[in-house]
């Protein structure tokens, strides 16, 4: 039986949900995969629980009850203890910070896999040292869950670029949760602040969702789909409309956010109201590999369009390459969500195992 210990950083929407199903395919996976997954250390930003056996269905109320603070080397002494194999870090925050420690991990054993977006989006000299970092010490970063959460559009594009296929340009709806936000928001007569507290319960927006608004989570996918690509950009580089307005962005709190999130509504009925019958909303991002521009902005699009006729938290992904030539490949499906995101860390979980020892 092949073994790999998970230390799961976040146990927020995706990360509590990928414990859950963890638990749930534990024993198909032992008997169809030959692999058994545990879990030795759950953490969060405050506090972490360690177990040495199996993770347990109580492990939430373990958490609670005897969680304590931490500090990463503590945890990075106990795997180092414990002699864990196949050691892999999940990163299900969406945190800046936590990216800063990739490099301990490393050094320490693990293998990561993320959901988090941000180590793909720092500075160009940062991405390559991860991937010199990762090469020296012979471990594996998986990410799939970066862009379009359970869908395969890392690994799709990554495979054309593999076999020398040219893609020309990927365009699309590329966040589930504005897609969800505009969804709704063309549809049904409620006021935008009211539609964009509905996608934050349901999961569908980033811890602040002003990563979403102010197109900041699209630009980050674009910027990874064109690294994966070759193409040498930074961030800065992005032309991005912004939907925040300046009272409202990252200066000010997110408490101040939520408290005056109202002061969107007269923003976008106004955009609403000069729509034609037949238009609605769409938020969309553009990488385009022969300009080399990427682009993401709010359009009007008609509803009987591909983009127009979206539903629910719905991506879409109209990837344009050589030989597929004018009709493009599209993957079409739920872009955000807890469900679909922790299955598609699974994903990765069970791929990266077939690379491992037993
Ligand atoms: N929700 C989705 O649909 C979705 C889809 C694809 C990718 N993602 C990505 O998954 C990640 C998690 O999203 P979420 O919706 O679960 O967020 P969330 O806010 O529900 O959970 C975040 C968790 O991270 C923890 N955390 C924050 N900083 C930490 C640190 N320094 N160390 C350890 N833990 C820390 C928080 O305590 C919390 O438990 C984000 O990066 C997001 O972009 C989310
Ligand atoms: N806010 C993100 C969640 C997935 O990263 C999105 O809408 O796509």
């Amino acid at each position: 039986m092949k073994k790999i210990n998970l230390v799961l950083f976040g146990t927020g929407n995706v990360g509590s949900k990928l414990v859950h199903q963890v638990l749930q395919a534990r024993k198909i996976l032992q008997e169809k995969e030959g692999l058994e997954i545990n879990i030795p250390v759950i953490a969060n930003s405050t506090i972490a629980f360690f177990q040495k056996e199996n993770q347990q269905p109580s492990w939430e109320t373990d958490l609670e009850k005897f969680g304590f603070p931490y500090k990463l080397n503590d945890i990075l002494e106990y795997v180092r203890q414990q002699n864990y194999e196949n050691l892999i870090a999940v990163d299900a925050t969406a945190s800046e910070e936590f990216v800063d420690h990739y490099f301990s991990l490393i050094e320490s054993g693990f293998h990561i896999v993320a959901a988090n977006k941000v180590a793909n989006t720092r500075s160009s000299q940062f991405y390559l040292e991860l991937r010199k970092k990762l090469r020296e010490h012979h471990k594996f970063f998986f990410y799939e869950t970066n862009v379009g959460a359970g869908l395969p559009i890392v690994e799709t594009l990554r495979s054309f670029h593999r076999s020398n296929e040219r893609v020309t340009k990927v365009r699309g709806v590329f966040s589930g949760s504005l897609s969800y936000i505009f969804n709704t928001y063309c549809a049904e007569e409620k006021a935008f602040s009211e539609v964009l507290s509905e996608a934050g319960v349901k999961g569908f927006t980033e811890p602040d969702p002003r990563v979403d608004l102010s197109g900041k989570d699209v630009a980050r996918k674009l910027l990874i789909l064109g690294r994966e690509l070759g193409l040498e950009k930074e961030f800065e580089e992005i032309t991005i409309q912004d939907l925040v307005p300046p009272h409202l962005n990252g200066q000010s709190t997110l408490k101040n956010f939520h408290e005056k999130k109202k002061d969107l509504d007269p923003i976008f009925l106004k955009l609403k109201k000069e729509l034609k019958q037949d238009e609605v909303i769409r938020h969309v991002g553009e990488l385009d590999l022969q300009t080399g521009i990427l682009d993401v902005k709010l359009v009007t699009e008609k509803r009987t369009s591909a983009l127009g006729s979206l539903q629910n938290a719905d991506s879409s992904f109209e990837i344009f390459t050589e030989s597929y030539g004018e009709q493009p490949l599209v993957i079409k499906g739920a872009g955000a969500g807890a469900a679909v995101t922790a299955r598609g860390v699974l994903t990765d979980l069970i791929k990266l195992a077939e690379k491992l020892p037993s």
